[in-house]
C-alpha cells in the first residue's frame, strides 16, 4: 500500500534512475494502480498511443529466460555463478514494463505519439517513486531484435520504446548535475540574430 505522498516537485527532483535493485518483488496491484494513474498523460487527439507488456509475478521467471537467451546466447558455457552474476541486472528487478507505441506512417503523428508515450513513462516513474519503487528506462538494442519482438507479441508497425525496470533498492544513486535555466533559456528577442 502506498504510504508516501510526495509533492510533484519532490517526486520530479528526487527521483533517480535505479540500476541496482535488491530483488524484492513488486506487487501487481501496486503496478496496475500506477499504470491506471499514469494514463492521464497528455496525448494528442486522445490517441493514447501506448500498450504495455508487463512481467511482475510468476511470469517474470519466463522473462528472465528470454532475456538470458537474448543477451547471453552462449550462457550454457558459463558457470552457474558467472551466469547468475551476469543476469543480476535483470533478476534483481521486481517488475518489467515494456512500453509499445504504434509507428504511425505520418511523421508528425509518429513524433507526437513518441512524445506522448514518453510523458506516460515519466508518469509511471514518478508515481512509482511515490510508492518507494525505483525504476530505470532502458533502451537496449535487443528491443528491436525480431525474435525478442516476437516473444513479446509486438506487431509490425509497433515499436518497443522502453524496457522499464522497476523495483526496490537499498542505495540511492547520486544525481548528475543539471544545467540551470540561465544556461538553456534565451529570452525572446535577446538571442543572437543571424
Ligand atoms: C530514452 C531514455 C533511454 C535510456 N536508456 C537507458 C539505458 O539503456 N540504460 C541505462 O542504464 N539507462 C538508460 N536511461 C536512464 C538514464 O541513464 C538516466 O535517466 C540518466 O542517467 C539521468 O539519471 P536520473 O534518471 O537518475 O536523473 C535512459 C533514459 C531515457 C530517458
Amino acid at each position: 500500500m502506498n504510504q508516501q505522498s510526495l509533492s510533484v516537485r519532490e517526486a520530479i527532483i528526487g527521483r533517480r534512475s535505479i540500476k541496482r535493485f535488491n530483488g524484492q518483488p513488486v506487487d501487481r496491484e501496486d503496478l496496475m494502480n500506477i499504470i491506471d494513474d499514469a494514463v492521464w498523460a497528455p496525448n494528442h487527439k486522445n490517441r493514447e498511443p501506448w500498450r504495455l507488456v508487463v512481467a511482475c509475478g510468476e511470469e517474470i521467471f519466463e522473462l528472465h529466460k528470454l532475456l538470458r537467451d537474448t543477451t547471453i546466447p552462449k550462457w550454457k558455457e558459463l558457470s552457474e555463478e558467472s551466469l547468475e552474476k551476469q543476469m543480476q541486472k535483470f533478476t534483481l528487478a521486481g517488475a518489467f514494463v515494456f512500453v509499445i507505441v504504434p509507428e504511425d506512417v505520418r511523421q508528425k503523428q509518429r513524433l507526437e505519439d513518441f512524445a506522448a508515450a514518453s510523458t506516460f513513462i515519466q508518469n509511471i516513474q514518478l508515481l512509482a517513486w511515490d510508492y518507494g519503487i525505483g525504476s530505470c528506462w532502458k533502451t537496449p538494442d535487443f528491443l528491436d531484435a525480431p525474435d525478442f519482438r516476437t516473444a513479446l507479441g509486438v506487431q509490425p508497425g509497433e515499436r518497443i520504446i522502453s524496457m522499464l525496470q522497476l523495483g526496490y533498492f537499498d542505495e540511492l544513486p547520486k544525481a548528475a548535475e543539471r544545467k540551470k535555466s540561465d544556461q538553456i533559456v534565451t529570452i525572446f528577442g535577446q538571442g543572437e540574430k543571424k
